[in-house]
């Protein structure tokens, strides 16, 4: 069964189960598979991430919205054809309303993409990051991170295989050469008003997996089920994970992409978070698994949004959202793609 915790609204799953007994890690993937199929969020604990990082990269965060804002803005988005870098409070859309956070978006470190006429549009997004002069240490903290969630995150992406019948590395090829996998460090500053308003409106995340850090105590994310927001505190110790459409589209809906959002914290207060998005290489079609007949049958099928399409390669679900969120970023850089679209 599911771990239960006191206050935990969501299942609670030990990933350290899958290194115990075959039995108990088939009952881990069983818990999985059911976890994201009835409310596609759940909390990971025993995923073997040091504390010491947990604290050090929360610390680091901290540091870097504490700094002077000519240090932030010297790596301001906006200089960024690739939408790296920091992003000012105001600076971002969720269905068209201005979102109340500062972030700054770092992806996989790598070379702009050649772009020729018949290129996708989908490669601007390849490209180098933008690091703080005034933190160098951020660099370092963020590296090791991404390597500890990487092996998390294809922990569980291989555990999600086979508890859906297939191949545990199905989709291993997509994730071993280019990944692009994005890490945002975000805060949300308080806001004194009557209803807690949008820190960060209704969505459901594009990639495939999603591990979200939350500092201790910090509520303010909701996660709908049921036609109603469950509140999502965080556990101590423990990430937030839920799975992204790329995961819905693969399953056709089995599993599901979860509507979440972010609730402002009161004036006096502030959030910190640090969302990972696991991600395949741009071009990646994310295959669709012949699910086994017993759980084909509880397949709903793929979402269909007019206002949010969903598409199978990555690299255009995720620009989608890229143009949708960051119109300022879209204008200055890719005003060529928004009056083709
Ligand atoms: O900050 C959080 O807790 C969640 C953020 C989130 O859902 C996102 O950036 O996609
Ligand atoms: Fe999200």
């Amino acid at each position: 069964m599911t771990t239960s915790l006191d206050g935990a609204s969501l299942p609670v799953l030990d990933l350290s189960r899958l290194s115990s007994s075959p039995e108990e890690a088939e009952r881990f993937r069983t818990d999985l598979r059911e976890a994201t199929h009835d409310y596609g969020f759940f909390y990971l604990v025993g995923h073997g991430v040091p504390q010491d990082l947990i604290d050090r990269i929360l610390r680091t965060a901290r540091r870097f919205f504490a700094l002077p804002d000519d240090d932030k803005l010297a790596i301001e988005n906006l200089k960024s054809p690739h939408f790296r870098g920091y992003m000012r409070i105001g600076g971002e859309l969720t269905q068209g309303k201005v979102d109340w956070r500062e972030q700054i978006d770092i992806g996989e470190e790598r070379e702009p993409h050649p772009i020729e006429d018949d290129t996708p549009d989908y490669w601007r997004l390849e490209g180098p990051n933008q690091w703080p002069d005034a933190l160098p240490e951020l660099r370092e903290v963020v590296t090791e991170w991404y390597a500890e969630l990487d092996r998390v995150s294809l922990t569980l992406l291989r555990a999600w295989a086979l508890s859906l019948g297939a191949d545990e590395h199905v989709f291993d090829a997509a994730f071993q050469e280019n990944p692009s996998s994005l890490l945002k460090i975000v805060r949300y500053p308080g806001k004194d008003e009557p209803v807690r308003g949008q820190g960060v409106g209704a969505h459901k995340d594009y990639g495939v997996l999603t591990l979200l850090l939350v500092e201790p105590g910090k509520g303010g994310l909701q996660v709908e089920k049921d036609g109603e927001w469950i509140d999502a505190p965080p556990i101590d110790g423990a990430f937030v994970v839920n799975i992204g459409e790329l995961l819905e589209i693969a399953t056709d809906g089995y599993l599901k992409a979860t509507v979440h959002r972010v609730l402002s914290p009161a004036a006096g207060d502030d959030r910190v978070s640090i969302p990972f998005f696991y991600s395949p290489a741009l071009d990646t079609t994310i295959p669709t698994l012949a699910l086994p007949a017993e759980l084909a049958s509880d397949a709903r099928g793929v979402t269909r949004d007019p206002d949010n399409p969903l598409f199978a390669t990555y690299g255009e679900n995720v620009l989608k959202g890229k143009l949708r969120a960051h119109p300022d970023v879209a204008e200055l850089h890719h005003s060529d793609l928004l009056a083709r679209r």
